[in-house]
Order: C-alpha cells, then structure tokens, then sequence
C-alpha cells in the first residue's frame, strides 16, 4: 500500500474510470449526455431552473446525474468536483494507514455501490430510484494539508447538532488528518458579518454533552453571493451545512454559485429538524430524542389531569404541519386518550366526543400538534399571515385556542366543571443534548457527509436511506416535506391505541388521497432525462 497524501495520479472519475470517458464541460447549464463504456449504464445529466432569483440571490440551476441501467435500473446522482473541474488530480486515502481501519476487510465503499428507495417491490417491477451510497473511497480528491473546511448550523435548534459538528470535526482530523476547520457562527449570514472560530478536536471533545449549537443559529440571511464571496476569500474548500428544508436550499444556491465559479469547493449538506419532515431519509437526527422528552410532558399532563375531579391535560407539540413528535410520542406514552391533527369542534366533533370520554374515564390527555386546526384559528381570529425571517408561516397557539374552546363548550353547553390544564412544552424538547441512539446516528452521519467531501462529492445532502446511508442530491430532499398520512397504516395504529374516532370526514381522505398520490408520485418519479424533458416540452436548457 503506497502511503496516504502520495504523488498526484492520473486523473480519475468518480467511479474510478479515466477522466476523458466521463466527460462533462465546465460551461453550465451546457450539460450532456455522456456515456461510459459500452457496458455502462446510460449517464445523463438534467438541468432544471429550479429557483431563485429572489432575495435568496443569483439564479440557481439544479443539475441531477441520472444513470439508466438495466430493469428500469435508476441511479439519481449527485455532482462531484470533477464534473465541472475534469483534471482534478487524486490521492490515496489516507485511512489506509490508519491502524483502526486498516484491520477491515473491504473497509472503502465500492464506487459502483448504490441504495434503492424503495425496498418493498414486487416481482414485475422496475428496480426504480436508487442513490449513490456514502462512505470513504480508495481515492480522495484533497490533500491533507491543503484542506479548510468550514462547519455552519442554520435554522431552529435540534437535540444533536453539536455532536454533529464535534464528528466532523475529529471525523476531518483523526481519519484524515484535517487540522484546519473554521466554526462560522450565527448561521448563514455568519458568513459575511462575523469572525470564524477556529475548531479542534479538543474544542469540541465536550460539546455533544450540550443542548444547541456551539456555532449558533438563524433563520434569514442567505445571501448567495455574499457567502460565496467569503468562502473564497477565506479559501475555504469543503463546505458543510447542517440545517433543515430551508437550509438544504440554500446550500443548493451556495453550490450552484461555487459551481458556476469553478471553484475546488466541496458542498456537504447534513439534515437536521426535530420535524422530521425531511423528504426521503429514514429519519432526522435528534427526533428520537425530542419524542422522548415530549413523554415527560404527556407524563406531567396525566398526573395532572388524573389528580382532579374532571381532569383535562392539553399537551401541544411543536414540529410544524408534518405531526410526527405528537404521534410518535402519543404512541410510546399510552396515557394519551386523544390525539389531535385535524380539529373538528362541530356537532358529533370534538367536544362531544371529550364529553362522553370524561363520563366514563373521569380524566383525559390530549395531545395536539402544532399545525392542527390553523384554519379555525385564522377564522376566528381574522389573524394575518405573519412569516418568519426565513419565510415560515408563523403558526397560531392552538393549543391556547383549543383550551378556551373546551373551557366555553363546557361551562356553556353542559355546565360541568372541568378542570384543566394546559403545557406548552415547546423549546424544551428540542433544547437537549442528543440521547445515545441519536449521538451514534449524528456520528455516522457526520462521517459519511465527510467520507464524501473528501471523495470529492458535492451538492449533496447526507442521508439515511433504509438503513444505508447515502448522497442525495439537494433537490430531492427539498421538493417536497413528510408530514402524518391520515391515510396510512401509521394513523390506524395510533386510532386504535388512543381508541379514539378519526374525526375525519369522506371530503378530509379524499382529499388526503389525493395529496398523497401526489407526493408519491413526485418521490418516486425519476427525474427526467435532459432529452425526455425536450420531448415533453418542459426542457429549461
Ligand atoms: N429557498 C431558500 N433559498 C435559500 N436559502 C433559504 C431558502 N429557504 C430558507 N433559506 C435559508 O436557510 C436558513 C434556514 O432556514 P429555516 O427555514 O429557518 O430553517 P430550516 O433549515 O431548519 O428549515 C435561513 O438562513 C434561510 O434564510
Ligand atoms: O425557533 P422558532 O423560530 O420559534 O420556530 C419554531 C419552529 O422550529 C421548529 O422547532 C423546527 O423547525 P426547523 O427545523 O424548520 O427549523 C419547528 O418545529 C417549530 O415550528
Ligand atoms: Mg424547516
């Protein structure tokens, strides 16, 4: 084995083919099909205008790889460095030195290696969308020495992005020797309005013990050209973005600039938000560890409301429109007799339903997430639609709501006295360090978006898929959001263990039928192939 930051090689692609076979030209948006060797699979590459000339600054235009192979065999690609800078030398890795890898057999990830999105098919199907699967490979595109990296955190916080941030760091130094890694603080717009920290892995040795971001966070402030203008100034190299939807956006924008600069600059996204709405990974990090702090609520609730003569615990969990931290934290707790996504408080709803369950239990816990019942509250509130500085709508307290119209029903309609009480527990699920599952998931995540960067990926988002984990590129986890299905499997389950009706009428499933269909359609859609979008008149080139 040669040793690791050895002699410049021939310039090699990706998957490990000679250069000049793999041929992309570096003025965009002229992108081409090219092809491998005759056996190879089809490679093409698709340009779509995806976003913004907006406030989020230059036009950004989205480039997805897309190989065809056998069996309606898809892989959506994600770009690499060499697709714009094709003589990019390679170096061995240095992990092949490295005494606590070198005794794993097949230790690097085959560069043909891919994950499929869908694992459940049956025998007629095609073998459908697949991504390239992360981790460490035989060659990587950066010296040592040469490497400055920089680590950004953007958004609201998330149980777990410190340790995030502390695995990238002694993920670069220990694995691969990096010792030149910048900590911008405050967000996106840390980049261009205030100094770097210079990190270490003893800066960060204690810091997954604590809740937040060491770095700090915002919403706004994206501003492409600006954040492009200092990476390069500061000659900065490897990019890596932690951060939600928003943030996986504007991670797109920074590298479409860098890229359209030609730039060495690898972009490396890693998602993070306690919603777990992110579209096509597993899971996000630090859910797991907010829907276990969310029982200490439902469980604050239930001695509440059990100590009372007509005890009522309301419980809002935050997590957006998508209601996975109050469904899942409904069904670990038990104690829950109501979980609400839809609010319907109209004859035969919600309040006569509670009515009745307080008859016959004495108490009850409700649990409701943030999103439910917004309609209803602008109704009756006349409320404008204030954003947030990033664009978020700013959601209205239903959980407030939802307390005085229970209290109304009850002192107006039936005249029973009702006791209750209402916890808001929303920053202090999210304000926690990580717990151990989520520590270990923060772990292999922050190495795999560095086995990447470091292999000379870019524009690409770190994900779980079906237990692999993988690149995706940014517009795939981007162009659409997870949320609850009042239609899956998932909802009956949680119907049944809080034994409680749907309160959803024929029109609510059709039309989250309908959604649904939609979103799956969009999810497991190929994207189109730069000649299949001319042929269906949707070419953007
Ligand atoms: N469409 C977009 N294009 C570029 N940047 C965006 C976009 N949407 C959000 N951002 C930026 O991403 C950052 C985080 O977004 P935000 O929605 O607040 O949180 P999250 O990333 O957790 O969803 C903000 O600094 C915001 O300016
Ligand atoms: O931190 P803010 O601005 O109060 O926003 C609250 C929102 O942030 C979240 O905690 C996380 O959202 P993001 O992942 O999009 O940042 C949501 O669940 C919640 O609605
Ligand atoms: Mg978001």
């Amino acid at each position: 084995m040669s040793s690791g930051g050895g002699e410049p090689q021939e310039p090699q692609s990706p998957t490990g083919r000679r250069i000049r076979d793999f041929e992309f030209r570096n003025s965009l948006p002229r992108v081409r099909s090219a092809s491998f060797s005759s056996a190879a699979p089809e490679t093409v590459a698709k340009s779509s205008a995806a976003s913004s000339t907006s406030r989020f600054g230059s036009d950004a235009q989205a480039t997805v790889k897309i190989v065809k192979g056998e069996f309606g065999y898809v892989l959506e690609d994600v770009p690499h460095l060499t697709d714009y800078l094709p003589d990019l030398p390679t170096y061995p890795n240095p992990l092949q030195d490295n005494p606590a890898y070198s005794v794993v057999k097949q230790y690097f990830v085959d560069d043909d290696d891919t994950v499929p999105k869908k694992v459940v098919v049956q025998k007629d199907n095609p073998r459908g969308l697949h991504f390239r699967r992360g981790g460490p490979r035989q060659k990587v595109y950066f010296q040592t020495d040469d490497v400055h990296a920089c680590i950004v955190t953007c958004g609201g916080l998330c149980p777990g992005l410190n340790t995030v941030i502390r695995e990238i760091v002694c993920g670069l130094s220990h694995m691969y020797g990096v010792n030149k890694i910048s900590g911008i603080e405050g967000g996106y717009r840390g980049f261009y309005a205030r100094n770097t920290i210079h990190l270490t892995p003893k800066s960060v040795n204690d810091i997954h013990k604590r809740g937040g971001t060491i770095l700090g966070t915002s919403r706004g402030g994206h501003d492409t050209c600006k954040i492009v203008d200092n990476i390069q100034d500061r000659g900065i190299n490897q990019v890596y973005i932690i951060g939600g939807d928003g943030t996986q956006k504007g991670a797109a924008a920074i590298f479409e600039e860098i890229r359209r600069r030609g730039l060495k600059v690898a972009v490396a996204g890693i998602p993070k938000t306690i919603d777990n709405d992110i579209a096509v990974i597993d899971k996000s990090f630090g859910f797991d560890t907010a829907v276990e702090e969310a029982q200490r609520a439902i469980n604050a609730a239930h001695v509440e409301a059990g100590s009372v003569h007509n005890g009522i615990g309301i419980v809002k969990l935050m997590g957006r429109y998508s209601g996975f931290i109050a469904m899942y934290a409904t069904l670990a707790s038990r104690d829950v007799l109501l979980k609400l996504l839809l609010i319907d408080t109209g004859p035969g709803g919600l309040y006569e339903y509670m009515e009745k369950r307080l008859k016959e239990n004495g108490h009850m816990v409700i649990v409701v997430a943030e999103g439910a019942g917004q309609d209803l509250i602008e109704e009756s509130m006349k409320a404008m639609n204030h954003q947030d500085a990033s664009g978020n709508k700013l959601l209205l307290d239903v959980g407030l709501w939802l307390s005085q119209g229970i209290k109304n029903y009850f002192a107006s309609s039936t005249k029973t006295e009702i006791n209750l009480k209402y916890i808001d527990p929303t920053y202090m699920i999210r304000a926690i360090p990580s717990n151990a599952s989520d520590n270990v998931y923060c772990t292999l995540l922050a190495h795999s978006a560095v086995h990447g960067a470091m292999a000379g990926y870019t524009g690409f988002t770190a994900g779980l898929v079906n237990g692999r984990h993988t690149y995706i590129p940014f517009e795939r986890v981007t162009e659409t959001r997870n949320k609850v299905v009042i239609t899956d499997r998932m909802w009956a389950r949680l119907l049944s263990s809080t034994n409680q009706p749907s309160f959803l009428s024929s029109k609510d499933v059709e039309e989250a039928n309908t959604a649904e269909v939609q979103v799956k359609q969009t999810e497991e859609q190929p994207k189109k192939t730069e000649d299949e979008e001319k042929v269906t008149g949707n070419g953007s080139i």
